[in-house]
């Protein structure tokens, strides 16, 4: 079946044999837009009769992600966060509000770590879930991920865009533009850093997951212990399966 992570930035989908999954493949969508690329995709993809998605994308392309797996024969889920579910329980008075890459996310930290868990998502926006040793969600928080923020401000001022990379050596900015990105950076270290020691304070966590697009570029400057994993999203979808339709889900 295809496991499928519709973001505010990208779509990403792996397929899942019930044993493997295959590797991770990514289009960005733009404008509302799923884009050609993906209807490219999924006509490889016909051996594929079901998906499970994660989607917290606006209602359009949700919309147009159901309307291309209806189109490619592909019976279709797409869970909610609940109330309690895979092993949680959700914190949220409205527990369906709760971002549903957020619960699957902290579902598979907490049915791998089995004991307190600080999940910190740096994607589009950056987020940060914490669950108890008993699996009860504590709540979390939203921020702004380190693109969307040096774009609000480039937007609402006359400065210009942010550098794309960071400098190899990382001191004080010497330009705009890396100073931009510096600000971001530190920005996106300093609540990460902020959220997981109150995680170890509050809950005793060891160690923060940090999983998202921004992953990969953040965790070299980030003082704290971490467990790197790309895959939360995914193995949140897996137990979902497993949870509603058993072993045998193909
Ligand atoms: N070289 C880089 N310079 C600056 N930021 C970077 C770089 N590489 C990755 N990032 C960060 O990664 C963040 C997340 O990327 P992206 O939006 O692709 O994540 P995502 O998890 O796919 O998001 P979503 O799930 O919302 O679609 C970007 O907002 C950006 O801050
Ligand atoms: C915060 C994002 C955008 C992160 O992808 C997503 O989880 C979402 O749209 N959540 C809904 C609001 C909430 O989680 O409270
Ligand atoms: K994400």
């Amino acid at each position: 079946m295809l496991l499928i992570d519709l973001g505010n930035s990208r779509l990403k989908w792996r397929q899942w044999d019930g044993q493997t999954l295959s590797p991770v493949e990514t289009v960005p969508h733009q404008d509302g837009q799923l884009g050609s690329a993906f209807a490219v995709h999924l006509s490889a993809l016909s051996n594929s009769h079901k998906a499970s998605v994660s989607c917290v994308a606006r209602p359009q392309l949700r919309d147009a992600l159901e309307r291309a797996l209806d189109h490619a024969d592909i019976e279709s889920e797409w869970p909610a966060s609940p109330a309690h579910g895979l092993g949680l329980s959700n914190s949220y008075s409205q527990p369906e509000r709760l971002g549903v890459d957020r619960f699957l996310a902290l579902a598979a930290a907490y049915s791998v770590a089995g004991s307190a868990c600080c999940v910190i998502d740096v994607g589009t926006a950056t987020t940060v879930d914490l669950c108890d040793d008993q699996g009860i969600h504590q709540g979390g928080l939203i921020a702004p991920g380190p693109v969307p923020l040096s774009q609000a401000l480039s937007q609402q001022t006359a400065l210009p865009r942010a550098a794309d990379q960071m400098p190899s050596q990382l001191g004080w900015a010497t330009n705009t533009e890396q100073a931009l990105q510096l600000g971001a950076l530190h920005t996106a270290c300093g609540l990460i850093e902020r959220s997981f020691k109150l995680a170890q304070i509050q809950l005793g966590c060891e160690y923060a997951w940090l999983t998202g697009g921004g992953a990969a570029w953040l965790a070299p400057y980030l003082d704290i212990p971490l467990k790197r994993d790309d895959d939360l999203v995914f193995r949140g979808l897996i137990l979902h399966q497993q949870e509603t339709h058993g072993l045998d889900p193909l």
